[in-house]
């Protein structure tokens, strides 16, 4: 079935297929899950055709080479978990341990080297795949895995697009190759001409042409699929800043209750029904885990 966690790899099984979406969630959001989700949903019939495994996880970073500080890893796995609770996402812990800055080539390198034979996508928003030529070996990535990459909008993505091609009163069908020619135009020209049309594309068997003795040659690799869906326009940079606000207003109310909250067993956290005024874009655990760990709060605020 799809979704079992045992990871013992038979080589006459057909390839597992295994997405990852990298990130700092700091904290996680729900445009986190639903990118996960959406491609979950996507691969699912198809992997359940093809009696493949599916894995879709979420690959938190110790911290992102780009940034120069991220929440304790603990606190940020912590509220992973709580988002992922009832749903097929797993975590993957692979670079959360490590010292930072972790590099994602390195990280596909080692799932390449783990699992030769399976179908890897890397998933992303097209603001980290517009930067891949500034990434440590960006550009290589695809020596390894597949991309899935999604639309982002509110921050200078295809949505004006959208728009545009509105306004000139196209058909669907059109919009769609629009928007997907205006995000594909954003990524490094090395890999505009990797992009694909289907999902389904990414899951073919390597072709003849590729099937010599190198077990990497072998591998899935080297396609880009651009998602167009919409995910929903929220960052955690933007809850990060909302938080604090909140934050220090429970503060400066109730100190004491906030510094016993510290402790508060996760079942309290997760059964805990007080209003959630993030509810589109957190789920109430993690807001309620935020809360409890004063996380985000003037003093953590960077
Ligand atoms: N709302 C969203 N729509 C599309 N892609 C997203 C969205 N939120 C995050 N992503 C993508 O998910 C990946 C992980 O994101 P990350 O954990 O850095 O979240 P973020 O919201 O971008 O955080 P921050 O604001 O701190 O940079 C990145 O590739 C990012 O582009
Ligand atoms: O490898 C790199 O050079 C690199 C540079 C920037 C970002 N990344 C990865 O991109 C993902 C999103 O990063 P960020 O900066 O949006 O938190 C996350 O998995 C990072 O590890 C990776």
């Amino acid at each position: 079935m799809p979704t079992i966690t045992n990871d013992r790899h038979d080589k006459h099984s057909a390839p597992t297929i295994r997405a990852y979406l990298g990130g700092s969630f700091d904290p996680v959001h729900s445009g986190h899950v639903q990118m996960a989700m959406t491609v979950y949903h996507c691969l699912l019939p198809i992997a359940t055709l093809q009696q493949r495994d599916l894995r879709v996880s979420l690959l938190p970073n110790a911290r992102s080479p780009f940034k120069t500080h991220s929440t304790d890893p603990a606190h940020r796995l912590a509220m992973l978990k709580l988002a992922t609770r009832n749903t097929p996402l797993q975590i993957n812990e692979l670079e959360l341990w490590q010292t930072p800055p972790v590099y994602t080539i390195d990280s596909v390198r080692t799932l390449r080297q783990r699992y030769p034979n399976d179908c890897l996508i890397f998933i992303m928003g097209i603001d980290s795949a517009r930067s891949l030529d500034q990434w440590k070996d960006g550009l290589r990535l695809t020596d390894y895995v597949n991309l899935w990459i999604f639309s982002r909008h509110g921050m200078n993505s295809v949505s004006d697009v959208y728009n545009d091609v509105r306004a000139d009163n196209l058909v669907e069908e059109n919009l769609t190759k629009q928007e997907t020619a205006a995000l594909q135009a954003q990524l490094p020209t090395p890999l505009q001409n990797l992009v694909i049309d289907a999902p389904t594309e990414l899951l073919l068997p390597p072709s003849q042409t590729l099937a010599d003795s190198s077990a990497l040659k072998n591998a899935y690799k080297g396609h880009i699929y651009i998602d167009n869906r919409p995910v929903m326009a929220i960052s955690s940079t933007e809850l990060r800043q909302q938080l604090q606000s909140t934050t220090n207003r429970s503060n400066t109310t109730a100190p004491a209750e906030t510094q016993t909250t510290f402790v508060t067993p996760i079942n309290a956290i997760i059964s805990n029904t007080t209003s959630n005024p993030f509810v589109k874009w957190l789920n109430p655990a993690v807001y309620h885990y935020i809360i409890a760990h004063q996380l985000y709060s003037a003093a953590q605020f960077r």
